[in-house]
């Protein structure tokens, strides 16, 4: 589904990973680790296209995202949910409108039901209508989550996803991405949380890549 061929990325000051080549399969699930400043987020801004990287090819569904047009690229992000680590909403809409964007920006139909059952997973339920600027950080997160999974995409990239929340909380954000996974979605979800990675690894199949010395390796079964 989204390959790395050969790829390295440098903003300038020197590569943060080069000659990585990596395939998230449809239906995988992968967490990405690394020390601070590794490069993780840098790595998933180039699986959706937000960056190009410097070198080698990123290719989704065998197409290469550097040969894509505006518009193809702008159709792909459609099938990819991505929850952002500073999360940002539109802030005169509210968290029901914010959750329901991916839905309504591109022309689906939107069930008010189905906003409210994910908004009832994620513990939101009484912010529904309240405005982003009013919620906590662990609440935006709750709410990016939300919004990234309205529209049950082909491929979840989360970015610290439970950085802000306590332990039951991340494990439910934690059950709700793996079962979207259960129902085909690719997830990767960058994380430091080791706690996490456990949790999900006793319940699927999760492959753990960690950046270190400026490449990609596959951690050990010591997580
Ligand atoms: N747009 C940019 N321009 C220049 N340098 C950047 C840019 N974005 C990120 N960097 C640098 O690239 C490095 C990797 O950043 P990135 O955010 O990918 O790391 P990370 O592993 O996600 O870190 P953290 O765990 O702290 O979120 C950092 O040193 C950062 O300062």
């Amino acid at each position: 589904m989204i390959q790395f061929e050969d790829v390295a990325h440098d903003y300038g000051g020197g590569a943060l990973f080069e000659g990585v080549t990596v395939a998230l399969d449809a239906g995988s699930f992968h967490f990405l680790t690394g020390p601070s400043g590794a490069g993780k987020s840098t790595f998933l801004k180039l699986c959706y296209g937000e960056l190009l990287p410097s070198r080698g090819t990123v290719l989704l569904n065998d197409t290469s995202l550097r040969s894509m047009s505006r518009d193809a690229l702008a159709e792909m992000r459609n099938s990819i949910g991505v929850v952002h680590q500073d999360c940002q909403f539109l802030d005169h809409l509210d968290i029901r409108s914010n959750v329901a964007l991916p839905l309504s920006a591109t022309g689906r139909p939107v069930s008010e039901r189905d906003v409210d059952d994910l908004l009832n997973w994620v513990g939101l339920r009484a912010q529904a209508e309240a405005l982003p600027p009013t919620l906590s950080g662990g609440e935006r997160q709750r709410a990016a989550l939300a919004r990234a999974v309205i529209a049950a995409p082909r491929v979840l990239l989360a970015d610290e996803p439970t950085g802000n929340l306590d332990w039951d909380m991340s494990q439910r954000l934690l059950s709700l991405m793996m079962e979207l996974n259960r129902m085909g979605t690719a997830v990767l979800i960058a994380t430091h949380d080791m706690n996490l990675i456990r949790t999900a690894k006793s319940h699927v199949s999760a492959r753990v890549l960690r950046i270190a010395g400026r490449k990609l390796q596959s951690a050990g079964s010591e997580l």
